[in-house]
């Protein structure tokens, strides 16, 4: 995309909302009115957008949180004479604790049981408010102040859908950046796959928490936004059938992108205008067309336009794979041959004495190994023998009982997954995990590694300009796709790749972070024995010209003996035999113990 396309991207949304208030500004009192609630319930949406959509946590709550922020900043200026723009900031803050306090639960259940924790938020906040009488009103609620700014005093309705427009639009923007820029993509990549996400630097509880909390700003926003425009504040506006109206805005609009929130927000909140006359049915209607949409477009009206789109310019299906691309070398597959072990390699990965049991079951027994730099060695075995027991505690993924697992010198056992690359330690995975929803080039720029979630914000406001931190992303990743082929298809949806390339792009995450080993889990289980050659090649390629020493757990006998220069066999736990692939593939205890050969015989 160019950067004035990438640029006007990213604003349509907030210049939409814009667009909206000027539209609205003629029209007759209650027109504005409903433009001006449509217009909340956008920042609503966009803010669900994140939360529901991205991070793929239900809430409940979107109702309790939204009182917070109408209570936060009128009570402040109902009680303290708060003027309204601090009433609005305290809103925010109260948003973001509201936010944070769900998270502390939150973020250790998914599915129904989230939508439990939630519940339990909503019903205990909403009972607080009813029951602090004196503060808030009770149940009769409280009448707010017409606010004022700079001497402004807001009354009529064109002002307040003046104020509200203009406000809205600065909160979608800012939404806008998160949800299309680095934090966005990386909370889809933590939702999409946890192990994936960890591996590669992104701390799942970290990004849940910060969607949890952005999420309740917004919402908190939007209710301090409506509140002197509703005038009456009373705790069952916000009670739980507003939360679940709420929680339909992005599944019927379209969880993966910020339009999804515009068109769920805007729409559902305009759309009873137009059922006026068939008003008592409203709630039938809204019920009927969410699970219309949940059945058959999941992606929601986003989906709808997109479909639709495609269709008019002649491509229904979507984005396909173009014709699988010729690695570069990969014609000379066969000709490629392991390096002999570099003479005297000082070792990069050292494992000794490594236990782990599963109960009784000794899963690893006093393993040891040592891949040098620059080098490749195998681990091979029979089912069960251990291997991913192994290769999971050198990974961080399992914990072990006792034993020494060191890089470089520095004692592993004790990092984190996600802490491993910054020493220069990344990995593929048995069952390919890329970020399916993502494309490509997102799914490499990922692989930096640079993904706290404070970085990826600032990145997130770094893309929308397209600064020098994306431009040099972007570059690196570029460069690691076209190291395996993949740079034609850098916008693909990765998850629309055949599963060789996928492979090749989990190669390429790898890589990009120029690691000094690639742990690679089973790398060419499912894939075609015709590319099974040309993933060998690349493999050697990337291994002599980056000089990136390679662990390789795999079951393809023939493969692993040409690709590794060393290989260790583990049985029932325990090493039982190491050295070059010939020598170890030849002798007759691992013909027995991987084979079954009857030795004796
Ligand atoms: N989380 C677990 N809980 C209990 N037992 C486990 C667990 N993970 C592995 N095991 C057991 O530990 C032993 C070693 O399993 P592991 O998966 O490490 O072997 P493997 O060599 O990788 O096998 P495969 O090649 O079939 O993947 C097996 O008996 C397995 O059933």
């Amino acid at each position: 995309m160019s950067e004035p396309r990438r640029l006007l991207a990213g604003l349509a949304p907030a210049l939409v909302v814009l667009g909206a208030t000027l539209a609205g500004l003629p029209l007759d009192n209650y027109p504005k009115y409903v433009i001006a609630i449509a217009i909340v319930s956008i920042v609503v949406g966009a803010s669900l957008v994140v939360l529901v959509g991205l991070a793929r946590c239900i809430t409940l709550a979107a109702g309790s949180v939204m009182a917070i922020g109408a209570y936060t900043s009128s009570l402040l200026a109902i009680h303290l004479g708060v003027p309204y723009l601090i009433g609005l900031a305290a809103a925010l803050l109260t948003g973001a604790i509201a936010g944070w306090l769900i998270a502390l639960p939150g973020t250790r259940f998914r599915g129904h049981n989230l939508a439990m924790v939630t519940l339990v938020f909503q019903s205990v906040c909403i009972i607080l408010i009813r029951e602090a009488k004196t503060l808030t009103g009770g149940a009769e609620g409280i009448h707010v102040p017409a606010p004022s700014l700079f001497g402004w005093t807001v009354r009529s309705d064109g002002d307040f859908l003046l104020l509200i427009g203009v406000l809205s639009a600065l909160a979608v923007l800012v939404l806008t950046v998160l949800v299309r820029g680095a934090f966005g993509k990386n909370l889809q990549a933590a939702a999409g796959n946890e192990v994936a996400a960890e591996a590669f630097g992104i701390s799942v509880p970290a990004y849940l928490t910060a969607a949890f909390v952005i999420s309740s700003v917004g919402v908190a926003f939007a209710g301090a936004l409506a509140a002197p425009r509703v005038r009456i504040l009373d705790p069952e506006s916000y009670g739980v059938m507003a939360s679940i109206f709420m929680l339909a805005y992005p599944i019927v609009g379209g969880m993966h992108s910020i339009w999804g929130g515009l068109l769920g927000g805007g729409g559902l909140r305009v759309l009873p205008e137009f059922l006026r006359p068939v008003a008592d049915y409203q709630e039938l209607f809204f019920a009927s067309l969410v699970i219309v949409v949940v059945m058959f477009f999941p992606g929601g009206f986003v989906e709808l336009i997109r479909r639709g789109v495609l269709a008019l310019r002649g491509h229904p299906a979507g984005p396909r794979e173009a014709p699988q691309p010729a690695v570069a070398g990969a014609q000379a597959a066969a000709a490629v041959t392991p390096l002999p072990a570099p003479d005297g390699a000082a070792p990069l990965l050292v494992v000794e004495g490594v236990d782990r049991h599963f109960g009784a079951l000794h899963a690893v027994n006093a393993a040891h190994l040592t891949v040098p730099v620059g080098g490749i060695h195998g681990l091979i075995g029979p089912n069960g023998a251990g291997k991913t027991s192994l290769f999971n505690i050198v990974s961080g993924f399992l914990a072990a009982d006792a034993g020494r697992v060191a890089f470089d010198g520095t004692s592993l056992l004790e990092l984190a997954p996600r802490d491993r690359i910054r020493l220069g330690i990344t990995r593929t995975f048995q069952h390919v995990a890329v970020f399916g929803q993502l494309s490509c080039l997102d799914n490499v720029i990922i692989g930096r590694g640079r993904n706290g979630v404070l970085a990826a914000i600032g990145q997130s406001v770094d893309e929308m300009r397209s600064g020098p931190l994306t431009a040099r992303a972007r570059g690196e990743a570029l460069a690691a796709l076209d190291a395996v082929g993949l740079a034609d298809l850098a916008g693909m949806p990765a998850g629309a790749l055949s599963l060789g390339n996928q492979r090749r792009l989990e190669i390429a995450r790898a890589i990009v972070s120029d690691p000094r080993l690639i742990l690679l889990d089973e790398p060419v289980s499912g894939v075609a024995e015709a590319e099974i050659e040309e993933l060998r090649a690349l493999l050697l390629r990337i291994n002599a010209e980056r000089r990136i020493a390679m662990l390789v757990v795999e079951h393809n006998i023939p493969f692993v003996a040409r690709l590794c220069r060393s290989l260790s066999v583990m049985g029932a736990g325990a090493i039982v035999a190491e050295g070059t692939p010939a020598d170890v593939i030849a002798m007759p205890a691992v013909r027995q113990l991987y084979f079954g050969e009857d030795v004796a015989a």
